[in-house]
């Protein structure tokens, strides 16, 4: 197949992006909480360094969940019936996104902390 000039091949990438922006609920709350800390990043006048730790996580766990959707695409075309093998890899891509989850989770805890206890004390 003749590779599609590189406009094109940016053209279908974000044709990707806006599919699963549209379609996946996960990737939808996903993004919100990506907007949620943008919105913090400003408000609290976070580090660069913070910043970038805290934009970095958020985008791994949208990675994440683009890929586990592209496994449960491809899982959902080669078999449509229940079949236990596709079971465990369709959990295993799951389990992706609940590990980056995690560690954008600690990652938030361990910025955000410093600055809430400002607000609590
Ligand atoms: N064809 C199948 N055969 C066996 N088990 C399956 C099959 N399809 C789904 N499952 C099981 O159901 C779970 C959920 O799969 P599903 O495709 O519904 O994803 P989902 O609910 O959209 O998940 P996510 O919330 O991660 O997007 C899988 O992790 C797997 O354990």
């Amino acid at each position: 197949m003749k590779k599609p000039p590189f406009h094109k091949s940016v053209q279908f990438t974000i044709r990707g992006i806006l599919w699963i922006l549209r379609n996946e609920r996960n990737f939808q709350i996903h993004i919100l909480g990506l907007i949620i800390n943008l919105f913090l990043i400003v408000y609290l006048g976070l580090s660069n360094f913070e910043s970038a730790l805290i934009i970095l996580v958020s985008f791994f766990v949208l990675v994440t969940e683009a890929l586990n959707t592209c496994v449960e695409k491809i899982c959902d075309y080669i078999q449509p019936e229940f079949d236990t093998r596709i079971g465990i890899i369709k959990d295993l891509a799951g389990g992706a996104v609940l590990l980056a989850t995690i560690a954008a989770i600690v990652v938030g805890i361990l910025v955000y902390w410093p600055y809430f206890k400002l607000f609590v004390y």
